[in-house]
């Protein structure tokens, strides 16, 4: 029962979410940032109620609409949709019907856009049980991304993807201190939390023993392999996730991205955790270093479709057009990074990325643009020997360890500069 006890002011607040992304486009954490936006005056409890609501809502869209679809005649307003998919979202979860029929029915009468189609929402709503099963199997996952998706994959890696984006992700995070909130170890060292609830109050946060890394994006330090006293770059940086983890190997880290308010979250995940990084606000295409790294960690922009768990509405904001232009820059990067590199020195280059093209395909460009460039294949522990590509790269997929959760899509190879 993921949200029981969600009261109307929660469910306002979603539905005000929901609106911002789906009407003006805007991303969850633009909808969270922004003080004067869809959460004005909204109490942080039913804040993040509302939060998870909402990507709740967005993760079960698909096979919402296609319960609800039977039940109405023409598409209603989006304002009545969002209602009706809150409601069912809800039910689905299990929360009592009486109280989400009401609640529907309640906000509906509230809304300017809606007042008029409370009996609509209170007849469909009455036609779905509580607990009632969503159709499948769910294609959540717009056209121009499922498709490629299934040309690399197959259909049934595809489907088994969906099937853990429409759960809600459990939360990792990177040990380094003794204070440890409960959780499960995993192979690979993260730990997994099932119910953390707000984690800036769990055991051990404000003293900066952990931090919150999924547990895939967790790996790319480690194939780095930073040594204590190296000189490191962590390149396209912010928020700092990776930097936290060089900087704890003891590497002396500089941390670079062309993000000033990025860049502040990092040196407050760098004060908490009682580490150092020396911090640098430039465009990396631009930037000139003074001396040359014993390694480089670049974790290029990209399509961020490894990450729909936590951001289902990233599918929906975009459609695709913006590829090009990523996949150009993360080549303009890699080049670049292997500048910046002594001779000898390693790059890994890492990106959450899904599709090959942002992936598999650079690190085979990369290799046909820097004769001598070689690959060194990943030796970590907890890792399986099938997330391995031939060329030597480390291709993690949701799908894997499914029955604990699945992980966050990423492509990530480690490379030696000749
Ligand atoms: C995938 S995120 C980095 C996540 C980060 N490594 C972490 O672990 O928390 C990519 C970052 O690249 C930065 N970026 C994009 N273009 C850049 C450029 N030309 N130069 C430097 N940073 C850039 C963005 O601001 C963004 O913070």
């Amino acid at each position: 029962m993921a949200e029981a006890n969600a009261g109307l002011g929660a469910r306002a607040a979603t539905l005000a979410i929901l609106a911002a992304i789906m009407e003006e486009g805007q991303t969850m954490a633009t909808v969270l940032a922004n003080k004067n936006g869809a959460l004005k005056g909204v109490g942080p409890q039913d804040r993040a109620r509302a939060q998870r609501l909402a990507l709740q809502v967005i993760r079960l869209l698909e096979p919402v609409d296609r319960l609800l679809e039977p039940h109405l005649r023409k598409a209603p307003p989006l304002a009545v949709m969002n209602i009706l998919r809150l409601a069912v979202t809800e039910l689905h979860d299990g929360s009592a019907a009486h109280g989400v029929v009401n609640a529907a029915v309640e906000l509906a009468r509230k809304g300017q856009k809606t007042t008029h189609m409370a009996g609509l929402i209170n007849a469909v709503l009455r036609k779905i049980p509580a607990g009632a099963p969503l159709p499948g199997p769910a294609q959540m996952m717009p056209r121009w991304l499922r498709q490629p998706l299934v040309h690399a994959y197959g259909r049934d890696v595809v489907s088994a993807i969906e099937t853990l984006q429409a759960k809600a992700p459990p939360l990792d995070i990177t040990p380094r201190g003794d204070t440890l909130p409960e959780g499960t170890a995993l192979p690979t060292g993260s730990i997994r939390l099932s119910e953390p609830g707000q984690v800036s109050a769990l055991p051990g946060f404000a003293t900066g023993d952990w931090w919150v890394q999924d547990a895939a994006a967790a790996l790319a330090a480690p194939l780095l392999a930073a040594k204590a006293g190296e000189k490191i770059l962590d390149l396209c940086a912010a928020p700092g996730g990776k930097t936290l983890q060089l900087a704890a190997a003891g590497a002396h880290v500089t941390a670079l991205d062309i993000s000033a308010p990025r860049m502040e979250k990092l040196r407050d995940n760098l004060t908490r955790t009682r580490l150092q990084a020396k911090l640098v606000v430039a465009d990396a295409l631009h930037w000139q270093p003074e001396t040359l790294f014993d390694a480089v960690l670049l974790d290029a922009p990209c399509s961020a479709t490894g990450t729909i768990r936590r951001h289902p509405e990233l599918p929906f904001l975009k459609d695709g057009s913006e590829l090009a232009e990523l996949t150009a820059l993360q080549s303009q990067l890699i080049d670049r990074a292997l500048m910046f590199l002594k001779p000898g020195g390693r790059l890994v280059f890492c990106t959450c990325s899904l599709l090959p093209e942002e992936g598999e395909a650079q690190l085979s460009a990369a290799l046909a643009r820097h004769p001598g460039l070689t690959v060194q294949r990943p030796d970590l522990p907890g890792i399986d020997p099938a997330w391995i590509t031939p060329e030597g790269g480390l291709r993690l997929r949701p799908d894997y360890w499914a029955d604990i959760g699945g992980m966050d899509g990423f492509f990530m190879a480690s490379l030696i500069r000749a």
